[in-house]
Parts: structure tokens; sequence; C-alpha cells
């Protein structure tokens, strides 16, 4: 069992709170950072997924970039130590104030996601006096066969810049002064297990690729955005992803010329098995219909499953060894007034009790992050083995 050697230094921290686990984090950096070299790519880690300053140091040590969706990050990552020539900044609505900032940072390159926002970049890096790298960040309307809500690669989607604008682009590009297109950039979707999806991305990469350097335009960069997805149902099986089965996809499928770079902006993949939600059984409720588990942590601490109906393994992790004796099935609910404050539906566990603590896995990525102090709240804690 995962938490069996620490599950006693838990007994004495307040609950709730996230267990980081950063022996397992750097073996993952580590797997994925050597796959990566093996092929020559380039890895920023989308910082969206996990901002925790620990998580963060790690991720920096091992020699990844940063993949920023808003000011605050950049700062961030800038602030942490992330050399700024490896900063890239995406996000469908960046500000005024973000974008100067950024460009005081000289970060990268921004991944612009319309025409208009070209255009605005342009003015602004006139006005600081400066040139702004940019990737476009292209909609291929690529489906990711991933929750509809995390899908953001079809036209239907607020993301990136649809191909029928492209020529729009290539005008401004030959036109800006202030605007040094360093390549293309795609994002397609989250959680993405189903390989043929990088493949069927590739393919389009190709096809936009050509279209840009048909008309003269050089790319230094294809970024191939994020999307792996890992194993929420057997976290102890699959610990690690398949960082090398991923990037092999690229290799094959993408073309590309001698000097261009590949680069990636992986999140979940690289954190979200090393964390855990880890609280405490309020109450024990059983009732006619249904028992339920009513947790110290809710949907502040963990917003996933109200949000997406996703999973997470639940344990017991009080009680290990009745694991092959009789168990039952719990709704495990947090004290949140929602009902959608629910992290498992008829979830068998063993027979538990008030104060049994219950490890929610798998929450390292879009967990910590996305809490919030709804109901006022208390933030939430982290601890950490090493
Ligand atoms: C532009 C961009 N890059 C990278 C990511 C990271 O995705 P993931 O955590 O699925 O690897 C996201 C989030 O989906 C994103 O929006
Ligand atoms: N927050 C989502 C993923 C969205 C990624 C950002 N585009 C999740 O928890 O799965």
């Amino acid at each position: 069992m995962f938490f069996q050697d620490i599950v006693g230094r838990f007994e004495s921290e307040q609950t709730p709170f996230y267990h980081y686990d950063l022996k397992l984090l750097s073996q993952t950096l580590e797997a994925c950072k050597g796959a990566a070299d093996s092929y020559g790519f380039h890895v920023h880690y989308a910082m969206k997924a996990n901002f925790n300053r620990r998580v963060l140091e790690l991720i920096r040590d091992a020699g990844f970039g940063a993949d920023c969706v808003s000011g605050n990050e950049v700062n961030k990552a800038i602030e942490i130590g992330f050399a700024p020539q490896r900063v890239v900044f995406a996000g469908v609505g960046k500000s005024d104030k973000e974008i100067s900032e950024a460009l005081s940072h000289n970060i990268f390159c921004f991944n612009v996601e319309s025409v208009q926002e070209l255009e605005v970049i342009n003015d602004l890096a006139l006005k600081a006096g400066k040139k702004a790298r940019v990737a476009l960040r292209i909609n291929p309307n690529v489906d990711a066969h991933t929750h509809h809500n995390i899908t953001t690669g079809l036209d239907e989607n607020k993301f990136g810049i649809n191909q029928w604008e492209l020529s729009a682009c290539a005008e401004l590009l030959t036109r800006a002064q202030n605007l040094w297109l360093e390549g293309i950039h795609f994002h397609i979707g989250s959680q993405i297990t189903d390989m043929n999806v990088f493949k069927s991305l590739c393919i389009k990469v190709n096809e936009i690729k050509t279209w840009f350097e048909e008309r003269g335009f050089n790319l230094n960069v294809l970024n191939v955005g994020g999307g792996l997805g890992v194993d929420y149902y057997q976290p102890d099986k699959n610990q690690v992803a398949d960082f090398k089965a991923y990037f092999d996809i690229f290799n094959q499928f993408l073309e590309r010329k001698p000097g261009q770079e590949v680069h990636f902006e992986l999140g979940r993949a690289l954190v979200a098995h090393c964390g855990s939600l880890i609280s405490r059984v309020l109450y024990v409720k059983k009732g006619i219909k249904k028992n339920f588990l009513i947790l110290d942590a809710g949907m502040t601490e963990l917003m996933r499953p109200a949000l997406y109906q996703a999973y997470h393994k639940i344990e017991n992790i009080s009680r290990p060894d009745k694991a092959s004796s009789e168990r039952i099935k719990y709704d495990v609910v947090g004290p949140i007034c929602e009902s959608t404050d629910c992290f498992g539906k008829e979830v068998e566990l063993p027979d538990s009790e008030r104060g049994d603590l219950i490890a929610i896995r798998t929450a390292g990525a879009y967990g910590e992050v996305m809490a919030s102090r709804y109901n006022l709240r208390d933030e939430v804690r982290s601890v950490y083995s090493e």
C-alpha cells in the first residue's frame, strides 16, 4: 500500500492537506526528461497544473521550462528561477498589463490566440521598444477524445486562431515591425490516453507547417502542447506515465527540418500521481438507501469530481488490513453546502469510522491549484515526503 510507511506521520497532521511525494515527482521528471532528451525535444512544464513552490523548484532543477497562462504565472516562474528564455505565455485573454510585464521579462515567446491579440502585442512591443517573439496558437480542429469540458482544439472551442484566419496572420506578420515569428503552437486538450489522437495532431501540424513554409515563413519551433493523460484507476501500477511511447509518436509522425525545435507543454502527466488529498472521516451516516462517509475535505479542496465527474481512487489508509475482509459501499462526500460535493458514489471501502484517514489519489494535477475558499474554508495545506 502506497502510504503504509507514512500514515503514522499523518495521524498528527491537521487535515485536510495535500501530500506530495517528492521522490515520485523526481522519478517522473527524470523519466520524462530522459525520454524527451533522447529525441532532442524540449518540455515546458504547464504551471497551471500545480504551482506549489516545492513542486516548481524540483521541476526547475530538473531542467524544464515553464508554460504560463497568466501574468502572475509568468512572474512566479521568473521569481522561482526559470530562465526567461525558457518561459512561454499562452492564454486566450492576456491583458495589456500582463503582456507588458512579460515583455519586460524578455520571455521566450507569446503563444498568440487571436489576430487581434497579435496587433495588441505588436503595439505594446513598439511602445516598449522591443520585438516580441510570438508563436501562433492554431486551432487544428482535432478531436482529443477526452472529457468534453477539457477539449480545447475543436472549432467550437474558444482557444487558438482558426485556420481560415491564417492568411490574415501571415499578412499582419509581414508588416508588423515589432513581432518576430518563432513558430506555431497547438494544444488540443487534456487527459488524452489514446496515442492515435497525437498522431492525428502530427498530421495536422505537418499540413499547417507546410502552409507557412510555402509562404516563406521560417518556423524555428513546432509547439505541440501537452495533454498526455494518466491512469486514475490504477495509480500504483502506472505511477510514471509512458513518456517514451508518447514522444515516439511525435518522433515518428512529425516532420521537422534540421534545426527546427519541437516543444511540449506537459502538466498533468508530470505531477498528477505525486499528489494525494488526505482527509479525515468526520461522520459515518448509515442510511436505508445509502451509507455516507462525510469527510473534512470537500469540493473546495478538490474540485475535479464535482466539475467533470472525474474519477479519483479513494482509500481508507487507516485500515489497510481490512482490504480483503468485508467491504461496504459508501458515497464519499464533503462538508460543502452543494449536492455535487461528492468524491465518489458507491465506493467500496472497509467498514470505516470517525477519525479514519482517507486518501484521494492522483490529485497532484489541477487539485491544490483549483481549490477555493467557498463557504469561507481554510486555505488548504501541503505536507511533503522526500
Ligand atoms: C495551452 C496549454 N498547454 C498545456 C496544457 C497542459 O495540459 P496537460 O496538463 O493536459 O498536459 C494546457 C492545459 O490543458 C494548456 O491549456
Ligand atoms: N482542470 C482540468 C484540465 C484543464 C487543463 C487546462 N486547459 C482538469 O482538472 O482535468
